[in-house]
């Protein structure tokens, strides 16, 4: 692999929503800058620089107020970058995690103090070489009381990760809802699936995000995305929350426009209270409570 790829926009308009004051992207990443912070020799994808300077902008231009940054893969499991991206944030950005599951209690501890205050599980073949659930799960039980795991898959193993998902310790949040095919629509297999997820555990949250990965086929503005995630946020508002997913890792050949995936947010989240929840109140459960 020596090609590094852009796959974020340029110059993403300005989005017609405004999102509420104190509103957090809650799902985004930094890459590199690579002179500083290498990426992983089991990269499966090699960026340009992504850094916290051009996320910050990204920020102000979109109208939120804060970040949680998603240890990407291309980083593996040193964290770095997303560390360094929150310690110049001047306290507006905090992070969630990869780690080696043979980490220490030490080093978990400062990772706290960096500012994490989650570790994401990532089961996609085509990001990560192995996910090891045992060494997963005795990771898990370590874990700072407060702390969430976020976990990523794709919608045809959501029945093989159930007995998993059951035993994990903490909250959980699921990255883009578990991938569903949103083109079966709101009451289709997959949702349906998922909705069955959600009712097995009070704690188990969602991110309804990615319009452009889950509905690339369509393509901007997303309206099968619209049409199938709308009632989910409906109908399990305080357990969800948002992100861009800038910079839109491997999204190289369907770059979305950021100001568009901010303008998805009222057609899921119609109504000032949901989207209160969605980008303000349940985000600053999980990464700020101290100033609830
Ligand atoms: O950005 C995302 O959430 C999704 C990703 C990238 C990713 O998860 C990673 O690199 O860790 C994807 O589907 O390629």
């Amino acid at each position: 692999m020596s090609e590094r790829i852009t796959s974020w926009h340029g110059n993403p308009s300005k989005p017609t929503y405004t999102p509420p004051p104190g509103a957090i992207d809650a799902h985004c990443h930094v890459f590199g800058p690579m002179a500083e912070f290498p990426f992983s020799p089991k990269a499966k994808y090699l960026p340009e620089d992504a850094g916290p300077d051009k996320l910050f902008a990204l920020r102000d231009h979109l109208g939120f107020s804060r970040n949680v940054i998603v240890q990407a893969s291309c980083h593996g499991t040193n964290n770095a970058a997303t560390l360094n991206g929150i310690a110049v944030s001047g306290g507006k950005a905090r992070g969630v995690a990869v780690v080696d599951p043979a980490i220490s209690d030490e080093e978990i501890a400062a990772l706290h103090e960096g500012g994490m205050r989650g570790i994401r599980f990532n089961f996609l073949k085509r990001l990560v070489d192995d996910a090891p659930k045992d060494k997963f799960l005795e990771v898990a039980h370590r874990l700072p009381k407060d702390w969430h795991i976020v976990i990523y898959f794709e919608a045809d193993i959501l029945e093989e990760m159930r007995p998993f998902i059951a035993a994990l310790p903490r909250l959980v949040v699921v990255d883009h809802m578990g991938r569903p095919d949103v083109t079966q629509g709101p009451d289709g297999a997959d949702m349906k699936a998922f909705r069955e997820l959600l009712d097995s555990r009070p704690d188990i949250w969602f991110k309804p995000t990615c319009p452009d990965r889950l509905d690339m086929a369509a393509g901007d503005p997303w309206d099968n995305f619209a049409r199938a995630v709308a009632p989910l946020v409906a109908d399990y508002s305080d357990r969800c929350i948002w992100g861009t997913d800038w910079p839109h890792p491997n999204m190289e050949k369907a770059i979305p426009d950021d100001g568009h995936i901010v303008d998805m947010i009222p057609r899921i989240a119609p109504t000032a209270e949901l989207q209160q929840k969605l980008l303000v109140t349940n985000p600053m459960r999980l990464y700020w409570p101290e100033e609830l």
